[in-house]
């Protein structure tokens, strides 16, 4: 049961089409090299799972753990590192895995932070990207879907830590 009104946005199906275009976009690009996948936790959580299986590329995984919407549903601006990454990715194929991309805050910080480390090559793939709220310059090189504006939930994203657990994606009603 849920508190919320939503409606369904993307299906199980449309997401599960889209990984599967993402990782051969991956595979492609990466041919006879290793990938590390940056997972950014808790919301690409099961989009992270998803692209792990779906691609054939040889790839290891880590995770970090970055916050900045607590309760609300407008970035705060102020992005916490709640935890960091065990592997050195000096000279690595780096990829962050978000599950999406909203004022972009969360990426920025991010980015440039693993930058600093000296990878081999530093990529972002996102299933969502929410053009319409970009507060920084930041774009995604793997882009699963451009959505309009409007706060989603489900497929690990949240609202206030619930409805992670959906496998689809629904729109918020205001
Ligand atoms: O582009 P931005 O405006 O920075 O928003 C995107 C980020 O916000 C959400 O994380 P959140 O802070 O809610 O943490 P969570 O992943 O634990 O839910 C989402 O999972 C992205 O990581
Ligand atoms: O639309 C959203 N839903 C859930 N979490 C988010 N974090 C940024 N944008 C969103
Ligand atoms: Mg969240």
């Amino acid at each position: 049961m849920t508190d919320l009104k939503m409606d369904l946005l993307y299906s199980r199906e449309r997401i599960s089409t889209e990984i599967t275009r993402l990782a051969q976009e991956i595979d492609r690009d990466y041919q006879d090299q290793e990938v590390l996948l940056v997972v950014v936790l808790k919301g690409s959580l099961l989009f992270a799972a998803d692209l792990l299986r779906a691609l054939k590329v040889s790839a290891s995984i880590d995770f970090v753990r970055l916050a900045s919407y607590g309760s609300e549903t407008q970035a705060s601006g102020i992005v916490e590192f709640r935890y960091n990454l065990e592997t050195p990715i000096r000279d690595r194929n780096v990829i962050i895995v978000e599950d999406i991309v909203d004022s972009g805050y969360t990426l920025e910080s991010l980015f440039n932070k693993l930058l600093h480390q000296q990878p081999r090559s530093l990529k972002i793939c996102a299933l969502l990207d929410k053009r319409a709220r970009r507060e920084v310059d930041i774009e995604a090189d793997y882009v699963g879907i451009t959505m309009e504006d409007g706060f989603v939930v489900g497929y690990g994203l949240d609202y206030n830590e619930k409805y992670r657990q959906f496998a689809d994606i629904y729109l918020v009603k205001p």
